[in-house]
């Protein structure tokens, strides 16, 4: 029997609170580090989280993979789902042109790309909004996020796709850094799901 849209979402926020192990002062003074490798050493935790965003996100057209441990989530929920999916990465490291977004994490400053023709295959569904949804596993200050929404909106419309939705997931945050709000102040078009909001 399908399980209930709450059911689903308390298993993944008990499968991420069970996994995760907290640093303090790590990499930096004042940063409590969320270390979510422990939820890819269990198949059935890891598979908690899948499940739920296999109901919360049932429509999605495109996943979004931020380097690098939102490459770990967006292509385990992308193969799940049969979705195709492409790869934000760290400055430097992807051919060709590219599309650029320096930002500011808790720790320490970066720069994102994305290949700026990447989507020239992509064909949307007539009648649909093109459905993105970018994954990451956690959010603190939203810098990182706020970049990758910038290289989602630049790439969909140099690419021709115009009338899109982005989603963004995320497994875990820092609350205290008023990440989402920050996000939403400047997004009001963009939804963000937390399992495990600390
Ligand atoms: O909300 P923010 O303050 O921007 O920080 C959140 C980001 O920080 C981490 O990435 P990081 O670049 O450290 O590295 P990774 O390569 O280990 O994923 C984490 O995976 C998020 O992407
Ligand atoms: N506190 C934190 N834990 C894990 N990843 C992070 N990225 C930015 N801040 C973080």
């Amino acid at each position: 029997m399908q399980e209930s849209y709450q059911e689903l979402q308390n298993q993944a926020c008990d499968a991420v609170r069970k996994s995760m192990k907290f640093f303090p002062d790590w990499p930096n003074k004042g940063v409590g580090f969320q270390d979510i490798s422990g939820l890819f050493l269990s198949h059935e935790k890891f598979n908690k989280v899948l499940d739920y965003y296999s109901y919360r996100f049932n429509d999605v057209d495109l996943i979004v993979c931020l380097e690098a441990r939102g490459f770990v989530l967006g292509t385990a929920f992308a193969q799940s789902m049969k979705l195709p999916f492409i790869l934000i990465r760290k400055k430097g490291k992807l051919p060709g042109p590219c599309y650029r977004e320096s930002y500011k994490k808790e720790y320490g400053a970066d720069e994102f790309e994305v290949q700026e023709n990447i989507l020239s295959g992509i064909t949307p569904k007539p009648g649909k909004k093109f459905h993105v949804l970018i994954m990451d596993d956690i959010l603190a200050t939203g810098g990182t996020l706020c970049a990758s929404i910038e290289l989602v909106k630049k790439v969909l419309i140099g690419n021709g796709i115009k009338d899109f939705k982005i989603s963004t997931s995320l497994i875990s945050s820092v609350k205290v850094l008023n990440g989402k709000e920050k996000i939403y102040e400047k997004y009001n078009d963009v939804s963000i799901d937390i399992i495990n909001e600390m």
